[in-house]
């Protein structure tokens, strides 16, 4: 029978996320205790953000795997705290899942880029961790929890932990959400699993995404790949009714205001009003990854100040560009090639009192990046493709002073939402993208503030705290 719509009886249910990204990665510190951080990118942000308004136990990889079982406890003990449980894996297993088969096959084909060598090693890796996270989740979840399972590292999870669950004779709510874009049929198809991944997915009771062009794409593979029947923004397959739905991720814009008042971030804030009071600021934050579009952000940037140049000596970009993925081929070469590329740009424009591009490879703490984003003129940002870009709601989040520009490429998802406000441009069109900075840089206090405010009222509405309160509601409504 399709599983039904009805809305569940129960009010209070407990939640379990699971991701495979914890929000805190544990490292040995030198004298050996075990020392955790905040995890870096956008799905820690998001959820982070929900964890003001809803309470649950986040399952998660910690970013390490100790063989002996003492050591494996402390961990335990310490991420207890934070609500969040490890799950351990292999650490090669853990290398050939993430950096394998996740990062080197599944994001380049869901961010579309062409060209992804198959690898059947990697893909049994990528199965078995989601069969380690099935065991973990089956073991410790009860039959009226909601699962809510998050992203492309755990695509196969729904229909594993289905299984399991049906053999304790447990129904399961699983809700999926997936973080990057989804790409059409045709560039997905390239990859020989794909209808295992689209499997996987469909075992969820709802499967949710950033836009209705991602879902569009989903619904659309399914169609043609599995000859599943789609209906309105459900999909018929194998007697199972799967809903789908795009929900509007976000952050929690109060953490940032709250951030902004604190002492040492206005002492800060006015230090860097001080250096750069004569100088325009353009800022940029993303984590190094093909999908941000670094190279074509220092292209367009250098083809700016060739055809301004009365604005040479006259604007900087502050570019962070956030450590990732840095075990991957692709994401070395492309740190090799940034560096040369702001190096040459630098030795062309610089003068012994000015240097066009500031560049940070490196995580920057909470407070700094708040002050950044506060003192900058203009924020620029390039992604060829990327899910949604947090970063562009965190630069409004921190702009009510100032109501700085936003400048973004077409191809982040934040652009089908801020279309109003924003300036935006083809991320590859190198002329167009020095236009638009240009045009940023000479708006009119007026237009800024107009713009700024249509902004500023999406990024208030549609807050991290939204996003999950609306998937989570969504989901208890219905059965498995
Ligand atoms: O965990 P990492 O490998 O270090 O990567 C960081 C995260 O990158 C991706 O983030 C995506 O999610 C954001 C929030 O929904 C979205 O705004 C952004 O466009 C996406 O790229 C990835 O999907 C996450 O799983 C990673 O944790
Ligand atoms: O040193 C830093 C600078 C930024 N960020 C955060 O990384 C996230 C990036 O999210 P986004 O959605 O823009 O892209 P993703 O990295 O997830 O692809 C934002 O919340 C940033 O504040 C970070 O973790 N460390």
């Amino acid at each position: 029978m399709p599983s039904s719509e009805q809305a569940s009886t129960s009010t209070k249910r407990n939640l379990i996320v699971i991701s495979n990204r914890l929000p805190l990665s544990v490292k040995r510190s030198e004298d050996g205790s075990y020392i955790s951080s905040m995890s870096s990118g956008g799905l820690v942000t998001s959820l982070s953000g929900l964890t003001k308004t809803a309470e649950f136990r986040w399952y998660g990889w910690p970013g390490m795997s100790p063989k002996e079982s003492v050591e494996q406890d402390e961990i335990r003990r310490s991420l207890a705290p934070h609500n969040a449980i490890p799950v351990f894996l292999d650490e090669e297993l853990a290398q050939k899942h993430y950096n394998g088969f996740s990062n080197q096959i599944l994001w380049p084909i869901l961010h579309y880029q062409p060209g992804v060598t198959y690898d059947e090693g990697k893909w049994e890796a990528y199965k078995k961790v989601n069969e380690i996270f099935a065991d973990t989740i089956a073991e410790a979840a009860q039959e009226e929890d909601l699962i809510w399972v998050h992203d492309y590292h755990l695509m196969l999870l729904p229909e594993l932990l289905r299984e399991r669950m049906a053999k304790k004779k447990r129904q399961a709510c699983i809700g999926f959400s997936l973080h990057t874009p989804f790409p059409p049929s045709e560039s997905l198809k390239v990859l020989p699993v794909a209808k295992d991944i689209l499997k996987g997915m469909l075992s969820s009771t709802l499967v949710g995404f950033h836009t209705e062009d991602y879902r569009k794409n989903f619904s659309e593979s399914c169609e043609y790949l599995l000859n599943a029947r789609v209906q309105d923004s459900s999909i018929l397959y194998k007697d199972r009714l799967v809903k789908t739905g795009h929900f509007t991720v976000g952050i929690d814009p109060d953490k940032f205001n709250e951030t902004l008042k604190k002492d040492d971030v206005q002492a800060r804030i006015h230090d860097l009003n001080e250096r750069y009071k004569d100088i325009k600021v353009i800022v940029g934050v993303d984590r190094l990854d093909y999908i941000k579009g670094l190279t074509q952000k220092l292209h367009g940037f250098e083809q700016f100040l060739t055809d301004y140049p009365k604005w040479q000596g006259k604007v900087v970009l502050i570019q962070v560009a956030v450590p990732s993925r840095e075990d991957v081929k692709e994401y070395q070469e492309l740190e090799t090639e940034l560096s040369c590329l702001v190096g040459k740009i630098n030795g062309k424009f610089s003068k012994p009192e000015y240097s066009p591009i500031i560049y940070l490879h490196r995580s920057i703490p909470f407070t700094e990046l708040t002050a950044l984003y506060s003192i900058a003129d203009m924020c620029l940002l390039t992604s060829s493709r990327d899910g949604m870009n947090l970063v562009a709601f965190e630069y409004i989040a921190c702009q009510e002073q100032r109501n700085g520009v936003l400048a973004l490429s077409e191809f982040a998802g934040a652009s089908v939402f801020m279309a109003d406000g924003t300036i935006q441009f083809h991320p590859a069109n190198i002329k167009e993208m020095s236009q638009c900075i240009h045009q940023g840089l000479t708006m009119s206090k007026e237009e800024r503030k107009e713009r700024y405010d249509k902004l500023a009222k999406f990024v208030h509405t549609n807050t991290s705290a939204r996003w999950g309160q609306s998937f989570v509601a969504e989901l208890s409504k219905r059965h498995a």
